[in-house]
């Protein structure tokens, strides 16, 4: 087949607002603050864990002196909080669909990297990937274009693809030049027609086609 397809992760491989709520709920406890909704939870995710820390904080009224030590908690309590994360149906058969055409695979997440391997590692969905990227990485992360092309080298060589959920992505691949899929069922703020997209699909049964067709 022939493809390099990077995806990336939160809303969009796994559902894991559940756990990223539980995580964000457990600090703010700690400091005796009310605590966010599961949908502020979601609105928070994509730009990497000190963007979620920050918007948290904001959230609350929080002040910004207080972040470093904020983001540190978080980080303690985020790997290995997958109890409440579910993969969404279709992508362990998707996934294995795209290996068994000769795709190599790749992860571009915002997510940090250690995290993202445990989810992955937690899942049984590791092996299909020939790298990994995560949101601390490299010192750059989406919509910057870096890492998106970095996963995507690194996977190999063939026509790319990026399948993500978020505005963020739509960006980072339009920057990269790369054709975006867009998963409709992740954390996505704005309407379909608004994300700049190659195709849209909502279930993963959908993707090996769509994946083909480029
Ligand atoms: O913001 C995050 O932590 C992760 O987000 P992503 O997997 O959607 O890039
Ligand atoms: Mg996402």
């Amino acid at each position: 087949m022939d493809k390099v397809v990077a995806f990336d992760l939160d809303g969009t491989l796994v559902d894991s607002a559940p756990d990223l709520h539980g995580v964000a709920n457990a600090v703010l406890a700690e400091e005796g603050v009310a605590p966010i909704s599961m949908a502020e939870a979601r609105s928070f995710i994509g730009q990497g864990a000190p963007n979620f820390v920050a918007k948290m904080r904001a959230a609350r009224g929080i002040p910004d002196s207080e972040q470093a030590r904020l983001l540190a908690a978080y980080l303690a309590r985020y790997d290995g909080a997958v109890a409440r994360t579910v993969v969404y149906p279709g992508v362990a058969e998707a996934l294995t669909a795209l290996r068994a055409g000769g795709a190599r695979l790749a992860i571009c997440t915002n997510k940090p990297e250690r995290p993202a391997l445990s989810v992955l590692r937690h899942f049984g969905l590791l092996h299909f990937f020939n790298a990994v990227i995560g949101g601390d990485s490299m010192n750059l992360r989406k919509p910057d274009p870096a890492p998106l092309l970095a996963a995507l080298a690194r996977a190999g060589s063939g026509t790319r693809i990026f399948v993500g959920d978020s505005e963020i992505d739509a960006s980072a691949a339009r920057a990269a030049n790369v054709p975006f899929l867009l998963f409709t069922e992740g954390y996505r703020k704005s309407p379909v027609a608004d994300l700049p997209h190659r195709a849209a699909f909502s279930d993963f049964s959908q993707l090996p086609d769509l994946v083909q067709a480029i």
